[in-house]
């Protein structure tokens, strides 16, 4: 089946530096992708690229067959960004209402995304009035009421509490299940296990692009963490070589 994203030679600036490095990857259909790096590794700026709002210095980038940021893919792919962007002065459920409406959805599509993410208590809410993780968590309902193909998610999970957290992962991979494809940010090693690919970048540059037991073996050990430092000491070994 062919790639739903496929990077090649990406090379991205962001004022005087280069950020990317030539970088390569694909992301399966219907599978949950997860981006990890350390803090300032490049993964928003990835993300930003697949998404199509990130002027690029050379390479490609294609989504769902077509060049990143063209206009049919407008409603075909989801983003959330760290940054909550939805109306603080309107309730969860008029704001979620709001963007089912311009993906041609009606109220029970809304009330099934508020209830995903979990929030249908505070659906009567003003925004203004939640905490930060609650207003993350509006954002990607209102990205899960369109039902793009592909769901592009910054840190969706940061600041959340375990529970909440489980029932995200589950929530992510339901809509894999059924067809949807996700690319999925963070920082923390524990979420690369409920991944099924992993791409891992560092410095701007992927390290690797592997399912969770591919990189085990690579790393011979059982923890990702340990497997992903045993690559960076590697990759390090290898460039002083
Ligand atoms: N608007 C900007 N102008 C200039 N440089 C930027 C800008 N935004 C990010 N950068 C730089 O680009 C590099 C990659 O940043 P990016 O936000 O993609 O990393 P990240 O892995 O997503 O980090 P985090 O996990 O902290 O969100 C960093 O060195 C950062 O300082």
């Amino acid at each position: 089946m062919d790639a739903a994203v496929t990077v090649t030679d990406l090379v991205v600036h962001r004022g005087a530096r280069r950020v990317l490095h030539e970088v390569g990857c694909t992301v399966p259909p219907g599978q949950v992708t997860g981006l990890l790096g350390p803090s300032g590794s490049g993964k928003s700026t990835l993300m930003r690229a697949i998404v199509g709002v990130q002027q690029v210095r050379s390479g490609q980038v294609t989504v769902l067959g077509r060049p990143a940021g063209s206009a049919e893919l407008r409603s075909r792919v989801g983003y959330v960004t760290q940054a909550p962007s939805v109306y603080a002065d309107l309730t969860v459920r008029q704001n979620v209402r709001y963007f089912a409406a311009l993906h041609g959805r009606g109220a029970a599509a809304a009330d099934a995304a508020i209830a995903d993410v979990g929030l249908t208590d505070a659906a009567g809410q003003l925004v203004e009035q939640l905490s930060g993780g609650q207003r993350g968590r509006v954002s990607l309902a209102c990205a899960l009421v369109g039902e793009p193909e592909l769901l592009v998610l910054d840190e969706p999970t940061v600041g959340l509490d375990p529970v909440l957290r489980v029932e995200l992962w589950s929530r992510f991979h339901a809509l894999a299940d059924a067809g949807t494809t996700l690319v999925v940010s963070s920082h923390v090693m524990d979420e690369a296990a409920r991944c099924d690919r992993l791409l891992l970048l560092r410095e701007g540059r992927l390290l690797s692009d592997s399912t969770p037991a591919e990189l085990r073996s690579r790393g011979g050990t059982d923890d990702l963490e340990e497997a992903f430092l045993h690559l960076v000491r590697e990759t390090q070994q290898e460039v002083a070589a």
